[in-house]
């Protein structure tokens, strides 16, 4: 098989972004040896947009930041590439600049109506025709082939990250940011919380499941407004969220939760009026993801038996008996 054509197999070989992207940059490197190429994650900081190197070819290897986006001293603001600011405000596929540094091709990647990413190709000599031709073929292949990977990780209704793809991201996140006891409880951290729409079934049953849906959606957009890009948000099925909270402390994360629960309460959702959420948490290190999960979910029916409509701790219930107590109410019911 021809390089190229062997090189598309192996990228749509890949089921995770970061592969991918690693895979599209070792193909587009075909292009000459003279060829750099860079994959440029686009990222919102302060109300602006910036784009900083996340793939890129450095001689023979292909190196990946392991940077926080957000925190990448090599992002460059978009403002400073205005043929790249331009093409991305016309929602165009590519920019192009003649410099000190040679020919540069940026290829915005899109995704819906948003770019996330974008390659840049920069060599030497002008592009040739042939050289545009594949660029772009690979670029259009990268591009179709990342919005299917992202549909399939995406639930349907809310648009949010499906169970599916929680213990992935769940690894991926824990791996770069574990807790460490060392560090204290005041040190950022990672926390896992579950949130839950109280009495949805009486919203089901009393306007029908369309207002049911729409309900979904609405918190959806909440959670996507009020958590920060570096968290995560799934829909777990039904009513149910988790949200993965990144490099925060204790009281930011008790106090993010708490602004969400404050957020539902006090929202009017349209014919239905007020509804509101419970929510159980806990620190997303110490344990497979099953079992992180099982503790974030026992402070949530915690708080729902006492009330619902607030935010419960894990450690918070552990520390006051509470839970124990439960498990010893259970034991008695049980027998
Ligand atoms: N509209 C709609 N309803 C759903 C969806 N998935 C699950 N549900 C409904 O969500 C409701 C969940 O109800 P329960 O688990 O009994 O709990 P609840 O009424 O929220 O009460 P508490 O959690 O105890 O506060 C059920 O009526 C399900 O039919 C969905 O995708 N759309």
């Amino acid at each position: 098989m021809k390089p190229l054509l062997r090189n598309l197999a192996e990228m749509t070989a890949h089921r995770d972004h970061l592969r991918l992207e690693v895979s599209v940059v070792s193909t587009l490197l075909l292009q000459g040896r003279e060829t750099r190429v860079r994959a440029l994650e686009m990222v919102t900081r302060d109300a602006e947009t910036w784009l900083r190197p996340r793939s890129w070819s450095d001689g023979e290897r292909i190196v990946t930041s392991e940077l926080e986006a957000l925190d990448d001293p090599a992002a460059i603001a978009l403002r400073c590439l205005p043929e790249l600011a331009r093409c991305i405000a016309a929602g165009g596929k590519s920019a192009e600049r003649i410099d000190e540094h040679g020919h540069t091709l940026w290829m915005p990647v899109w995704l819906g109506e948003r770019a996330h990413a974008c390659l840049e190709i920069t060599q030497p000599k002008a592009f040739t025709r042939h050289q545009r031709d594949v660029v772009s073929g690979v670029h259009l292949v990268y591009q179709n082939y990342q919005s299917l990977l992202d549909y399939s990780e995406r639930d349907a209704l809310t648009g949010l990250l499906n169970r599916k793809t929680f213990d992935e991201q769940f690894t991926r996140q824990s791996g770069a940011d574990s807790w460490d006891a060392r560090h204290g409880p005041d040190a950022p951290s990672q926390w896992l919380a579950v949130v839950d729409i109280d009495h949805f079934k009486r919203v089901n049953d009393q306007f029908g499941h369309l207002y049911g849906d729409e309900v979904l959606i609405l918190v959806a957009n909440q959670l996507r407004s009020l958590f920060r890009a570096q968290d995560r948000i799934f829909r777990f099925g039904g009513e149910e969220f988790v949200v993965l909270l990144r490099s925060a402390t204790l009281a930011q994360a008790r106090q993010a939760l708490e602004r969400l629960r404050v957020a539902i309460e006090s929202h009017a959702f349209p014919q239905i009026g007020h509804i509101s959420v419970s929510i159980g948490f806990a620190g997303a290190y110490g344990g497979a993801p099953v079992e992180i999960i099982g503790r974030a979910d026992q402070a949530l029916y915690f708080a729902k038996e006492h009330g619902r409509n607030q935010v419960r701790y894990y450690e918070d219930l552990v520390a006051s008996a509470s839970l124990k107590q439960k498990v010893a109410h259970d034991e008695v019911e049980l027998f």
